[in-house]
């Protein structure tokens, strides 16, 4: 009796592997991945120089607005362990795995909903938000399990709110964003209903599919029934070929059978796959083009690295579980239906009795297994924290090394990955045992059934080829059972995705172009009055920065703004770019409240040179003309260099079209302050905004851009931040800025004349320092 159920077995086992290749919606699944993601990036990237190139080509192309930092994604959380995965163990192993897999679903689908963001979000953002806490500290303290996320800001002990907003959204608290951002978010009927609908337009390729797959799935399922049947002809030559064919004839049909159900399922991926990629290019689309319209406070509530995560996995992760995810779960329930019914068609007793080792070894199997995974997912939390240090230290690796602290930064590195490696050990022990303890009970149950199959072969009841098949379709069930599983997971991971991005989606911004009066003013004549304004950052409303602050600045006047650092002078042109708007008092731009003017034109109107000036990955050339809407002729930007005293431009070996690198990193801190200043001065503003734009100038360049600018400065409104008595001297009208409030207003010399003036002492400060 032994033998012919061993051959069986070995037949089982010789066979397996080019069955899962017939099987092919698992091996192909299509899971999120650190690779997955980083392509997703990479796509995102492009080539900068390659688009950049482009911008003289076409009429209303735009400089690319940024480059994605890819070092952001090096971190992603990587896939934990899955381990309903199939082992070298043998069939027994697979299958017994497989169905574990299938009962413990519950847990790894809750778990997806508990941990919505994982190490990605967390390592993008280790900047210690108190600045009295150095790096080192923080590092210190996530070592010892607090992420920088929880470190207790400063705030937090402030008095109560000293203003209250008058904006339509009250700002929410500090604590009130940390709970935002690690809330998971909510699973409704209405959020999977939003979630199919993303799908909707891919109908045509998801109906093709899906007509594939029943074609490719009844294949597969017929190739255990085949197989049975060629086991019975081959081992009794009494068994007669079905339909009177030759064997000849039999195989000929099998094979060509089986080249249709091959076509089919490369047809299934390639559609599934398509599909996919275009709701993940539409997201992308949709999600970029809502982020560029929050407003400034939304960027303070959310950080950079959370939104870069959701535009680059969480899209991926929603558009693949609406098509691969959807179509693998189609297809492992047909086929564990089909399956299923062909096991009891052959065997109802032998169905019953793996119907019966199963479940209760299954149970056993969740409890372990989600021990298990809770272990994997704490060697995942370390893994992140190590990454996190690796990120901050290699994109600061200027300060790490201009401080010596390259050894110091290696033993931390040490330290974080000994905790990696010691909670992977301990996981490494308990995987292996559950791989082990599950392989065995799999292949006891094989055992029990190929004992009572095998005395029904004896007693002649059953045929060998019936009791393969029966074995090759409990294989199949197993396996697409466990499909199934994952299914689950995959779509509750994908809900909480698109839970995510929906969130963004949503978002109104407060400030935005299409509210208001919307007007615009035909002659702007560059009046600026600021009208007894009450201000707090949103992110942080217990600290206020104006108070009822008023002063006004007439037309095609220079004003320059002193202050000591921190008294509120570039929130000054923050407000009056709109980048916030005060809780209480006007700001008015030729007598107009600002809100009342369409934004879009209003900020064409104005141009801010910054203190630290933003330039983007591309050429100089695109750098200078971005802003400017169209087709922008050389001509005009060779123009704005020689007004911004750029010559050093001329210098370089390519010139306007020379690349800067990213965020202009291989320009020098003035060289990229004089190609800011170009880049404002092309928009022929009516009003200037100057935030220490001189500051990184030596003496010789700030006093040829001086020059320049004073010229450029005529029949313009220009608001000067400026600690530099040079530059300040030069200014029409003064304002010195002290705690929230205008402390002292006036020309230069009426000021430098009041002995104990809060400017003189000022500058009497500066020049003492
Ligand atoms: N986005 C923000 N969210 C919360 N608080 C902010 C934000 N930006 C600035 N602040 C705070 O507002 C205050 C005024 O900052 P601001 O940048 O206007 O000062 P400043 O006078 O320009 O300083 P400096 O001369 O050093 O550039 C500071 O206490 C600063 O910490």
């Amino acid at each position: 009796m032994l033998g012919p159920l061993l051959g069986t077995c070995s037949a089982f086992r010789v066979h397996q592997p080019s069955m899962s290749l017939l099987s092919t919606g698992h091996p192909a699944k299509a899971r999120m991945s650190l690779g997955t993601a980083l392509r997703g990036v990479g796509r995102l990237t492009g080539n900068p120089s390659s688009q950049s190139r482009r911008l003289h080509q076409s009429p209303g192309h735009r400089p690319v607005p940024c480059s994605w930092p890819v070092s952001r994604f090096r971190h992603s959380p990587l896939p934990a362990p899955e381990f309903q995965r199939s082992t070298p163990l043998g069939i027994g192993a697979s299958v017994s795995v497989r169905s574990f897999g299938f009962l413990a679903y519950f847990v790894r689908g809750s778990k997806a909903r508990r941990v919505p963001t994982t190490a990605a979000n967390q390592s993008t953002s280790a900047q210690p938000r108190d600045p009295a806490i150095t790096p080192n500290q923080v590092a210190g303290q996530q070592q010892q399990g607090h992420s920088s996320e929880t470190l207790p800001s400063h705030n937090q002990t402030e008095s109560a709110p000293l203003l209250r907003a008058s904006s339509p959204t009250p700002p929410p608290s500090e604590d009130a964003l940390e709970v935002e951002r690690n809330s998971p978010p909510q699973v409704t009927w209405q959020s999977l209903l939003r979630l199919v609908r993303l799908a909707r337009p891919e109908y045509k390729l998801l109906g093709c599919a899906v007509g594939l797959l029943l074609v490719s799935s009844a294949i597969t399922m017929s190739v255990p029934f085949a197989m049975g049947k060629i086991i019975d002809i081959v081992a009794t030559a009494a068994t007669p070929i079905p339909f009177g064919l030759t064997t000849r004839q039999f195989f000929a049909i099998l094979g060509s059978v089986f080249v249709v159900g091959g076509v089919a399922n490369a047809g299934r991926v390639m559609l599934i796959r398509t599909a996919g990629e275009r709701v993940i290019l539409r997201l992308r689309e949709k999600l970029f083009g809502a982020l560029v319209h929050q407003d400034i406070p939304f960027f303070d509530r959310h950080r950079t690295g959370d939104l870069v995560s959701r535009l680059a996995n969480d899209t991926n992760v929603v558009g693949k579980s609406l098509t691969n995810n959807v179509s693998d779960g189609l297809r492992s329930l047909v086929m564990a239906g089909a399956g299923l019914s062909m096991m009891v068609y052959m065997s109802p007793t032998l169905t019953g009795i793996m119907l019966g080792i199963v479940p209760p070894i299954s149970i056993a199997a969740i409890i372990y297994g989600r021990f298990v995974r809770d272990l994997s997912h704490h060697t995942q939390t370390a893994l992140g924290d190590s990454t996190k240090v690796v990120e901050e230290r290699l994109s600061n690796i200027r300060t790490v090394q201009a401080f010596v602290m390259e050894k110091a930064e290696q033993a931390l590195y040490h330290d974080r990955v000994h905790t990696v490696y010691k909670l992977a050990r301990r996981e490494a022990v308990y995987s292996g045992l559950f791989f082990g303890g599950a392989g065995l009970f799999g292949n006891l149950a094989i055992m029990a059934v190929l004992g009572v199959g095998g005395n029904m072969v004896l007693q002649q009841t059953l045929t060998v080829g019936e009791l393969t098949s029966f074995l090759l379709y409990t294989a199949y069930v197993g396996g697409s059972l466990s499909g199934l599983t994952s299914f689950y997971s995959e779509i509750m991971k994908g809900l909480g995705a698109s839970g995510r991005i929906f969130s963004l989606l949503d978002a109104q911004p407060t400030i935005r172009s299409n509210q208001g009066a919307q007007r615009t003013l035909p002659a702007l004549e560059g009046r600026v009055t600021f009208e007894d304004v009450d201000f707090v950052y949103p992110a942080r409303e217990r600290a206020r920065i104006f108070e009822r602050l008023s002063f006004d600045v007439a037309a095609g006047s220079v004003v320059g703004i002193a202050g000591a650092s921190g008294s509120g002078k570039s929130t000054l042109i923050a407000l009056l770019l709109r980048f916030y708007d005060p809780q209480a008092g006007r700001i008015l731009v030729d007598g107009v409240d600002v809100r009342d003017l369409d934004l879009t034109w209003w900020r064409r109107q104005v141009a801010l040179v910054n203190q630290e000036p933003t330039l983007f990955a591309g050429t100089i050339a695109e750098n200078i003309a971005y802003g400017l809407d169209g087709f922008v002729p050389e001509s005009r930007i060779l123009e704005a260099i020689r007004q911004a005293s750029c010559d050093f431009i001329h210098d370089l070996p390519d010139g306007i079209h020379t690349f800067v690198g990213e965020r202009g990193v291989s320009l020098s801190g003035g060289q990229k302050q004089r190609v800011a200043i170009a880049r404002a001065i092309i928009k022929n503003p009516r009003i200037l905004l100057f935030d220490e734009a001189t500051s990184a100038l030596d003496s010789e360049n700030e006093y040829l851009m001086k020059e320049a600018l004073e010229k450029l400065t005529q029949g313009r409104t220009v608001i000067t931040i400026a600690h530099r008595l040079s530059t300040l001297k030069s200014s029409d009208l003064i304002l010195c800025m002290e705690d929230g409030r205008v402390a002292e207003m006036g020309p230069f010399n009426e000021l430098m004349a009041k002995p104990n003036g809060p400017f003189r002492k000022l500058m009497e400060y500066q020049t003492s320092h």
